[in-house]
């Protein structure tokens, strides 16, 4: 039987009774000026969003055209005012107050965010801790936004005042649904933004509980809005005169299209994009870690993670035990219901998205790589989750460079290990790639590491680990992989803008 999910009124107590295949989400998923909302537009044109561990419908997406954009940045701009004039001071108090209440509520949103993205729910916890820290962190750092004083000639002097942008508008990818809508509104919030977000139309459910929370927590009304839709729904936010800045976290292709819509307004975008990440595993390597780090690297989220690394190039010497380590515990992985405990891997997001990762794994066997394990649609002896999206966490070996595995973002448990015998070679092969959103290192040689890292074209780099993500530290990524960082204290620069004041204390020295 169906149990009718009013999310916000169920207690946390009561989520972790959910089971696979029982949640209906009937409930409007838009959120503006305070509360839930229908979107006119999208009632003639709902859309389905599955549950990705059993294959049934979870909800309908009622996208959002021309007129809900458009109150939804009303209220946006009408809260803007009074938030930007508050303190940081007071602005940290309602975002501390958020972060507790993501706290408390940690099993339920974790739960949500399994139903609908399909990831396991130990993941998920670990997403919504991400989530609360980063609303935490830049609660902290409201407070701390200053300028600068300058003396001038004659007493004169200017300073400069860090001032929010206005109205800025965050576009989230499906993999990390939760934890997205928190990464690009804490320190929008933080800095006196208001924001209006548009979560993936695949995982529409759990942007709209952190609407919920910030307004629980004394947010203004309108500080915080959900809009659902696709590209329609982003594009009208795109190119809203009434916006100041795009914060998008998605596809190199969708960038693109977004960087040129922004452009048109001369607006300034954050683009969290795609990934093809290399790790360097040396021959000096402690072999437990590296192995250990080659999997944190590749199997997360099912593999649907943009700084995934997913090219695995490993020392000639090593080939071999490495091989076998990896495969041996890729083969161990607890595949199931994302929502036990038990179980490390989940359904992948959607029928199609699983249907072209295991299209990858053909086309790798094609073109001469060899599958080592893995690469299997799964169906697990659940009856209830056998329409569910799983596979099998895959490793190929033999794999060259020039094989699509190992240049196209497959966004999936696909492992490509490649052999390398120097530095200088690796380090070429590493960087060739027109991606650039992060990179690992392992070895026991710390000036190599230093060195490597040093001379690798990446955003993030790991020495002796991979796939951490510290809120206090800057995420994004070279080349095509994006423009501008998240998290750590620089993300307070994009989303604020520069005023200089100049202040004469003498006369005007006038040349006419
Ligand atoms: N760098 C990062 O931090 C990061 C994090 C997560 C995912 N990603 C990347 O995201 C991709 C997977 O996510 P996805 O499939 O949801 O990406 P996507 O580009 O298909 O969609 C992302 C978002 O953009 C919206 N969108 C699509 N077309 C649009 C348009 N023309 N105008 C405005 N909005 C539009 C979608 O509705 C969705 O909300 C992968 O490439 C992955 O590497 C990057």
């Amino acid at each position: 039987m169906l149990q009718r999910l009013a999310v916000l009124s169920r207690p946390p107590a009561a989520a972790r009774c959910l089971s696979s295949g029982s949640v209906d989400i009937t409930i409007p998923l838009n959120f503006w000026a305070g509360q839930r909302r229908t979107s006119q537009e999208g009632k003639s044109n709902k859309e389905k969003v599955y549950e990705p561990a059993t294959g049934r419908v979870l909800c309908h997406l009622e996208p959002c055209g021309a007129m809900e954009v458009d109150q939804a940045v009303k209220a946006a701009k009408l809260a803007f005012g009074p938030w930007s004039r508050m303190s940081g001071m007071e602005r940290s108090r309602v975002l501390i107050e958020a972060a507790h209440i993501i706290e408390a509520r940690r099993e339920d949103l974790a739960a949500m965010e399994v139903v609908n993205n399909g990831k396991s729910i130990t993941e998920a916890r670990l997403d919504v801790d991400s989530a609360r820290l980063c609303v935490e962190y830049y609660a902290g750092l409201a407070s701390t936004l200053a300028g600068q004083h300058v003396q001038l000639p004659g007493g004169s002097f200017a300073y400069t005042r860090r001032e929010p942008l206005g109205v800025c508008v965050g576009i989230g990818a499906w993999n990390y649904p939760f934890q997205i809508a928190a990464w690009k509104s804490a320190p929008a919030l933080a800095c006196g933004n208001s924001m209006v977000f548009k979560p993936s139309p695949m995982t529409p459910v759990t942007a709209v509980l952190l609407a919920e929370i910030y307004a629980q927590a004394g947010a203004p009304e309108g500080l915080f809005n959900v809009v659902q839709g696709g590209q329609e729904t982003g594009g009208l936010l795109c190119r809203h005169a009434d916006v100041a800045k795009v914060s998008f976290t998605g596809s190199v292709p969708t960038g693109q299209k977004i960087m040129e819509m922004v452009s048109k307004g001369v607006k300034p975008v954050t683009l969290e994009l795609g990934g093809k990440s290399p790790l360097i595993i040396f021959q000096d390597s402690d072999l437990e870690n590296a192995v250990r780090g080659a999997l944190m690297a590749n199997f997360l989220s099912q593999g649907q993670v943009c700084s995934n690394g997913t090219r695995v190039f490993v020392q000639k010497e090593i080939v071999p035990q490495f091989v076998e380590e990896v495969v041996r515990r890729t083969e161990a992985i607890p595949i199931g219901d994302p929502l036990l405990d038990s179980t490390r891997m989940g359904a992948l997001v959607s029928r199609p998205h699983l249907d072209k990762v295991l299209s990858f794994v053909d086309q790798a066997k094609k073109e001469g790589a060899t599958v080592l394990c893995g690469g299997e649609p799964f169906v697990p002896a659940d009856p209830k989750l056998r329409g569910g999206y799983y596979m099998t966490p895959c490793v190929l070996g033999d794999c060259r460079d020039e094989m699509s595995c190992v240049k196209e973002e497959i966004f999936g448990p696909v492992m490509s290990v490649l052999s390398f015998q120097t530095e200088e070679e690796v380090l070429q092969r590493a960087n060739n790639t027109t991606m650039g959103l992060a990179a690992g290192v392992f070895t026991r040689d710390v000036r190599r590491a230093h060195r490597v890292v040093e001379r690798l074209e990446a955003g993030s780099c790991f020495i002796n680990n991979y796939n951490i993500t510290p809120v206090e530290v800057p995420f994004g990524g070279f080349k095509m992989s994006g423009i501008g960082r998240e998290n750590g204290q620089v993300t307070a620069e994009h989303y604020t803008q520069l005023k200089t004041v100049f202040v004469e204390m003498g006369d005007v020295d006038s040349l006419f």
